[in-house]
């Protein structure tokens, strides 16, 4: 993979700032509605899956389309081949950069999902992934099924923005940080702040059910993607090896009390998951073996109400 330019000249990995940030709302050029606007998303990619949960836990299904990339991807980047005829059945393309280049012929970095295409304009309206989850929690709510959950409530906007930076931060962003890193210090840097922040939610998922207390929110869903793939990738891939997820009680059940809800189960897959990263990211491993555990039940009863 080209991270050539997200290594900074002290070689810690600054991740590429998202290219497309237009916003599907009301009263601009991209208003939402049904059936206008396609996902692009990868299983294994834990940013798109944040989407691909939102997607259905609110019931968007039939009304935002969705392509699955697959999860190993060439030196041309995401393909469309687990697609009939390995062609996006949306647009015919082949790979996602096509994509990309339609919307900007100019554009050059790496090619991410997950990302919006408006089928009106043919042109990518975003690869923004912390807005996609608002976006679709507050512009698609006349479309959220009867009975979904109000994962962005208007009197906890402000606590689960900070939460989420603070996930970023001390998480989701820092585990790549620590797997990418080609320096020692900064290594060190970005996997001591994995295990304090790890800590500091074991602390507080000890006496939350969920991160804000008693609703289900989207910081869930952000922690909830990379819980998901500490065991399996990021505790030997990414050499986030301190402790893992399973050796923290209240974490762990967490993640299982989330993973047995269908929108998350539905969208969680593990073998995708592996071979995606151990496969692709030939920088952290270059002989692309799959490692074939961790044995981890997650199926496990939660008792966490
Ligand atoms: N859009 C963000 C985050 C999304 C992201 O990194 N997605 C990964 C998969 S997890 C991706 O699509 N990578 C494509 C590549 O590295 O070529 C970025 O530009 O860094």
């Amino acid at each position: 993979m080209k991270l050539g330019r997200e290594i900074s000249g002290d070689g810690r990995f600054v991740r590429q700032p998202n290219r497309f940030t237009n916003r599907i709302e009301p009263d601009s050029p991209y208003p939402p509605g049904p059936g206008r606007y396609h996902l692009y998303a990868s299983y294994a990619c834990p940013w798109a899956q944040r989407s691909l949960i939102v997607r259905q836990l609110l019931g968007l299904e039939d009304i935002i389309g969705l392509t699955v990339v697959d999860p190993i991807r060439d030196d041309k980047g995401w393909r469309f081949t687990l697609s009939p005829g390995d062609r996006d059945p949306v647009t015919g393309a082949s790979y996602l950069s096509e994509l990309y280049h339609a919307t900007d012929p100019e554009y050059f970095g790496r090619y991410t999902v997950p990302c919006i295409w408006d089928t009106q304009t043919e042109r990518l309206v975003t690869n923004d992934y912390p807005q996609l989850t608002i976006t679709l929690e507050t512009a698609f709510a006349p479309w959220h099924a009867a009975g979904s959950p109000d994962l962005y409530p208007s009197r906890l906007r402000r606590d689960i923005d900070a939460m989420n930076d603070w996930l970023y931060g001390g998480i989701n962003n820092a585990v790549y940080e620590a797997g990418f890193s080609r320096n020692q210090q900064k290594y060190e840097d970005a996997v001591t702040r994995v295990f304090t922040t790890l800590d500091r939610l074991e602390e507080r998922l000890t006496t939350h059910r969920f991160l804000h207390g008693d609703q289900l929110t989207d910081s869930d869903v952000r922690l909830y993607t990379t819980l998901a793939r500490f065991d399996p990738v990021y505790y030997s891939h990414f050499k986030c090896s301190i402790r893992r997820l399973t050796d923290y009680p209240a974490l762990w059940a967490y993640a299982r009390d989330l993973y047995q809800r269908p929108a998350f189960h539905n969208t969680t897959d593990f073998d995708q998951i592996k071979r995606h990263y151990f496969i692709t990211q030939t920088n952290v491993n270059p002989s692309q073996v799959v490692p074939v555990g961790p044995a981890l039940d997650w199926d496990a009863p939660h008792g966490r109400g």
